[in-house]
């Protein structure tokens, strides 16, 4: 088709109405632009040179002098305008586009009389080059077709060529060419348009790794914890319990810890107690082994019957591990008694003493039954409950005031070895060989005790305990404080010996946390045999490395002691030699107590905001970064926190933690670290329930960190990056837009 005569420019008009632009399309980009309307003309004039030509209207009326808006100019079409005439592309803008050729007033008149004048604009040329353009028409037709009105859109496909003649005027040919920009062909186009598209699809449609990583706040489910928890290797069967994760956004942080912080009792053993060994009066009854249950009834029995006083010494251990505990008993339907005991050790106790002859038979208003069938006094005994000191973590004891069946008031206690050492009446005469030798095996001690009470004193100190039993404020601190006054002075009784297995692949799991260069630290309100001996067969400790031991003897030697400690550790580690430190709940105390300061105006004001530091905070620490194990031993729930805080603030870079643990002791802690994990166990539900993961078994620790974690670290690390090539492209994408649609912001697009 041969196109005759034509405009070359593109104009519209901004929706203020008046300013007029026009863009040329010689090579996109390149524009000139002209302010009002006889500007217009000379911008279109030089378009007229190039081959695309549009006249657009902008949207409503012009408020401009001159009358309607518009732009454009008469011109000869460019030779290369038939090769660009294509069919099937669109022009899809907001634009409509026009070009026209005919002489300006005739072509005015001719709109306003369709109707048209006031929104489009006409860019005329002059009649002189419309004559010789007719020329070259063969052939025309009228048209009176109304130009799409309203400046709204011009769907008219590329190459549309429609002519118009104006009314009694046959010589003026109006004709009018939509063009599609376009350089190189429909190839070129398509490439650039394809691109565009893809681009544009990819960066509105990829989710945005920014709310996926970040921005869920712990109730959305969240894959990287839906991985973790659909794990089958995380899953218990015997407990029925599957790995939880209840802090979603933690989930990568298991990739970057670098320090471990592990409870013991429950956490790398099982918490399943079993009583093995009982002291008494200087003998030992029953032994460790295999076979299952305390293995000393024979001997114990044997024994009352020959010593008299050997046998009250019997009878006495016994009574105060029937009746000082808080366990709840319940008949099933065979008519055994079951148990329920807050605390394991009193569980396994009260069970194992049924055995020996005291069965606690239950709780009444009056106080705690006992059916007792050994000895002189048989049958059902009444013990009336006056008190009840329980145990805590920081008293580590725990006592009940009874009036036995037969009128005496006596105060029973059990406790830890250290604190039931101190309330002795004889410390001198304190079984120490047999805690020893106890915990050298492993076990778990408790010390028993006991106290007659006067009834002067039981009233006095009753008044008391009642007033701290209803005070409103820190009950506890004051029922801590009532008790210390009536547990002093015992008479010790005993020992037990509880043995408590570790958890089955707990030594592999400790193997490949250390190869992984995590340190790890074994924080336990344990003693230090115990907790020792559980650190060799764990392996967290090895016969090769070099052990060094951090305690609290003389305050004033201390420093020098800590001093030492570290010159030691240091020629250790100098030497190639891994060193684990074991670390008491005293010695921790002095090193966390903080030095009062010096103004002490400003102590309160300077308050929470700067916690000083503890006295030998720094120095401990020096010791504490080149050992790979440290167990702390004896530790309050407190300290467990401590500890923690301590590494976090103190080593640098600052490390990523983790706490683990099954019990109340342990929640501190496990809110201290970064990442908290709880173990689902026997020792109720706090630690998990204030826990950022949850797990039923220590050895799923190692999967949780070296795959898990890993796996997690690095699908955050990849969505970061992804995230941010997202963005680059769609910036991009649009940058290329600004350019190809020449600032328009049409969309070229295939029809
Ligand atoms: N019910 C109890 N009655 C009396 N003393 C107890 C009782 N339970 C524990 N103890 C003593 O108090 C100590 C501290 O107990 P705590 O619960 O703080 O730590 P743990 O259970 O020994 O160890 P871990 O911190 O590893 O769980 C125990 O080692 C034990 O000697
Ligand atoms: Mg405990
Ligand atoms: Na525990």
């Amino acid at each position: 088709m041969r196109v005759s005569s034509r405009l070359g420019a593109i104009g519209f008009l901004e929706s203020s109405g008046r300013m007029l632009r026009g863009y040329s399309q010689s090579g996109w980009g390149k524009q000139s632009e002209a302010e009002g309307v006889g500007e217009m003309h000379s911008a279109a004039a030089t378009l007229c040179h190039h081959r695309s030509a549009f006249v657009g209207p902008g949207r409503g009326q012009s408020e401009h002098p001159e009358g309607p808006c518009g732009s454009g100019g008469a011109a000869e079409v460019h030779p290369q305008l038939q090769g660009t005439h294509r069919a099937g592309q669109r022009h899809a803008g907001s634009l409509g586009c026009q070009a026209f050729a005919a002489s300006r007033h005739r072509l005015e008149e001719h709109l306003v009389g369709l109707g048209l004048g006031g929104l489009y604009g006409s860019g005329v040329s002059h009649g002189h080059e419309l004559e010789r353009s007719e020329s070259q028409v063969p052939q025309h037709r009228k048209s009176h077709q109304p130009l799409h009105a309203g400046g709204g859109g011009c769907s008219m496909p590329h190459g549309a060529h429609q002519r118009y003649s104006l009314p009694g005027d046959e010589a003026t040919i109006l004709e009018l060419v939509v063009l599609v920009p376009c350089r190189g062909g429909p190839v070129h186009l398509a490439a650039r348009i394809y691109w565009l598209l893809a681009d544009l699809l990819c960066a509105l449609f990829q989710p945005d790794a920014h709310l996926f990583v970040f921005h869920h706040g712990g109730k959305e489910p969240d894959a990287q914890a839906y991985f973790i928890k659909n794990d089958l290797q995380m899953y218990d069967e015997v407990q029925d319990t599957p790995a939880n994760a209840r802090t979603t956004n933690l989930c990568h942080e298991l990739g970057q810890v670098s320090y471990v912080f592990s409870d013991k009792t429950g956490t790398l053993t099982q918490n399943v107690m079993e009583l093995k060994r009982i002291s008494i009066g200087g003998e030992i009854y029953g032994e460790t082994g295999e076979e299952s249950g305390f293995q000393g009834r024979a001997a114990m029995l044997n024994a009352r019957l020959k010593n008299p006083s050997q046998a009250a010494a019997i009878d006495a251990v016994l009574e105060v591990l029937a009746v000082s505990h808080t366990v709840v008993s319940t008949k099933d339907r065979s008519g055994r008694m079951k148990y329920e005991a807050e605390s394991p050790d009193e569980g396994a106790l009260v069970e194992a003493v049924g055995r020996l002859g005291w069965v606690f038979t239950g709780r009444t208003n009056e106080g705690l039954t006992v059916e007792v069938n050994i000895g002189e006094t048989t049958g059902s005994q009444t013990y009336e409950l006056l008190a009840l000191n329980a145990f805590t973590s920081a008293r580590k004891r725990q006592s009940v005031l009874v009036r036995r069946p037969s009128g005496e008031v006596v105060l029973l206690v059990k406790g830890a070895d250290d604190v039931m050492q101190k309330l002795a009446a004889d410390p001198q005469s304190f079984p120490e060989e047999h805690l020893r030798a106890f915990a050298k095996q492993g076990l778990r001690t408790l010390v028993m005790g006991r106290r007659w009470i006067s009834e002067a004193e039981l009233r006095q100190w009753h008044q008391e305990y009642t007033k701290a039993q209803t005070s409103m404020q820190d009950r506890e601190g004051a029922l801590a404080q009532v008790a210390d006054q009536i547990e002093r002075s015992l008479e010790t009784l005993g020992i037990t010996g509880i043995e408590d297995k570790l958890q089955v692949g707990v030594e592999d799991a400790i193997v490949k946390i250390r190869q992984a260069g995590i340190k790890l630290w074994v924080l336990t309100g344990d003693k230090l045999e115990t907790a020792k001996n559980i650190g060799f067969s764990t392996r967290v400790l090895s016969s090769s490395m070099e052990i060094l031991t951090l305690d609290l003897t003389d305050r004033r030697a201390f420093k020098d002691h800590l001093e030492a400690v570290k010159a030691s550790a240091e020629q250790a580690s100098n030497n190639g030699v891994t060193v684990a430190l074991i670390v008491t709940g005293h010695a921790l105390e002095e090193i966390l107590r903080r030095e009062k300061s010096e103004a002490n105006g400003s102590e309160r004001s300077m308050g929470k905001k700067s916690q000083p530091k503890g006295k030998y905070q720094d120095l401990f620490l020096e010791v504490a970064v080149r050992c790979s194990v440290v167990i702390a031993c004896r530790v309050s729930p407190l300290q467990k926190a401590e500890v923690v805080t301590v590494v976090r603030k103190g080593v640098k870079p600052t490390p990523v933690t983790l706490a683990i643990g099954d019990g109340a002791n342990d929640v501190p802690m496990l809110q201290e670290a970064q990442v908290g994990v709880g173990i689902s166990g026997r020792e109720g539900r706090q630690a998990v329930n204030c826990a950022d993961f949850a797990i039923s078994q220590f050895r799923y620790l190692a999967r949780l960190m070296l795959v898990h974690g890993r796996w997690n670290y690095r699908r955050a690390c990849k969505f970061v990056i992804y995230s941010f090539w997202k963005n680059a492209v769609l910036v991009r994408s649009l940058a290329f837009m600004v350019v190809w649609s020449c600032r328009t912001g049409c969309m070229v697009m295939c029809g």
